[in-house]
């Protein structure tokens, strides 16, 4: 049996959303910028797929969502849109993030430091939480912007988004969020929270991979990434994958439609906790981060004795696709950075895998995905010589 179980990394394409783009390739394939009606024909489903993103994080009217090619790219188009109009045009000269982003926010923010940009890497608490206090202590008056996650990759930790949109909007700061792992999980409502700017995925919520969205709030408007054509107003040039952009917008209508059966009605967070606490029925075993305040879909464990790429191929074999977390850094063996962040010694941080789940998944194949991992971890613990000599509870170092 096949059992995905790594959605936070990307998902399968809803088949709804995949009858939405079909049209696209071979019928209606007009360039949406092209003035006659092969071009015009792309535009009523571009509208829907709009209006789709505009009520999904309950975007204003006058607000702006821009296509963009994946979160990756929302996520540079703001820091480096900031970079040139309020630090390099600007009186600013500071930006504040997280420890625990994505490479995708790190290591543009890394770059801004070779530029002379001073960047500040909030730390988060013992349960991989930033705490909004910290946002307030460290705004200056030369803070250009404020980016932090509205959810966590690894650990599906929920970040106070709301807090901290009211921190930065009486600060007068610029205030991001990279809510690629909270749409379609949570609610995101982009007014609520006071953001210029969030940043989505559309493979991360059952869309095509290869197109995303950034949300701009009108008045926050920043210099492109990308110039080219006048494609999207001159904001992001380039010919628009309108089956693309048409999939993301299905994907986040099914989405965020569907949260309050699939995950508020607690199917897909009542499948995680079975496979969590079937887990920790093993000794040793620890969610990382504890379990409060995630999203429902996510659990990072702690097998002490195992280590995480051992782990995985073991599932791997019998058909399981799980990770030690994110894919983007799952090549090197290097200890889990954001592990690391929490304070984990060493060992743990690489005894870390990530199962995180979706409206896909069965009662059925998390029964076998329990099967599969207790057995993997009672032969991988049983030829471990470090495990064997060394068993010692961890449950209080977290
Ligand atoms: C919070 C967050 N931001 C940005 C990205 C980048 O998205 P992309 O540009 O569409 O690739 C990811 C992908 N995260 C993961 C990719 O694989 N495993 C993961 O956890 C993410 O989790």
């Amino acid at each position: 049996m096949d059992v995905y179980l790594d959605n936070n990394a990307t998902t399968v394409v809803d088949p709804k959303v995949f009858e939405e783009m079909k049209p696209f390739f071979c019928d209606i394939y007009g360039n949406p910028n092209s003035l006659h009606k092969f071009g015009a024909g792309t535009h009523p489903k571009m509208v829907e797929a709009l209006d789709f993103l505009y009520e999904g994080i309950n975007a204003a009217d006058e607000d702006d969502i821009i296509i963009t090619g994946n979160a990756t790219e929302s996520n540079n188009t703001v820091i480096k849109g900031i970079w040139v109009d309020k630090i390099l045009k600007g009186d600013k000269n500071h930006v504040i993030t997280s420890e625990v982003e994505h490479p995708a926010i790190t290591a543009a923010c890394k770059f801004l430091e070779t530029q002379g940009v001073e960047v500040t890497y909030l730390p988060v608490n013992e349960e991989g939480v930033l705490e909004a206090s910290k946002v307030k202590e460290f705004i200056r008056e030369d803070t250009a912007l404020v980016t932090i996650m509205w959810a966590n990759n690894e650990t599906g930790k929920i970040f106070p988004i709301k807090e901290i949109g009211q921190i930065c909007k009486v600060a007068g700061v610029a205030f991001h969020s990279d809510g690629t792992q909270a749409i379609g999980k949570v609610p995101v409502d982009v007014q609520d929270c006071n953001l210029d700017y969030l940043s989505f995925s559309a493979h991360k919520f059952h869309g095509p991979k290869g197109v995303g969205g950034l949300y701009v709030k009108k008045g926050s408007e920043l210099t492109p990434l990308l110039h080219g054509g006048e494609q999207m107003g001159g904001k992001r040039a380039g010919t628009v994958d309108v089956a693309s952009m048409v999939g993301m917008g299905w994907a986040m209508h099914l989405a965020t439609s569907t949260m309050a059966i699939a995950y508020e009605k607690n199917h897909v967070s009542k499948l995680r906790d079975k496979l969590e606490n079937a887990i920790l029925e093993l000794p040793e075993t620890i969610v990382i981060g504890g379990k409060d305040n995630r999203t429902p879909n996510t659990t990072l464990i702690s097998i002490r004795g195992v280590e995480g790429e051992s782990m995985l191929w073991d599932l791997n074999q019998k058909g399981i696709g799980a990770s030690t977390g994110s894919a983007c850094a799952s090549e090197d063996l290097e200890a889990n950075p954001v592990m690391n962040a929490f304070g984990s010694d060493s060992e743990l941080a690489h005894t870390g895998v990530r199962f995180s789940l979706s409206r896909f998944n069965t009662e059925e194949q998390i029964d076998y995905a329990i099967d599969v991992i207790v057995n993997a971890v009672k032969r991988l613990r049983g030829i471990s010589s470090s495990y064997a000599y060394a068993p010692q509870s961890h449950k209080s170092e977290l």
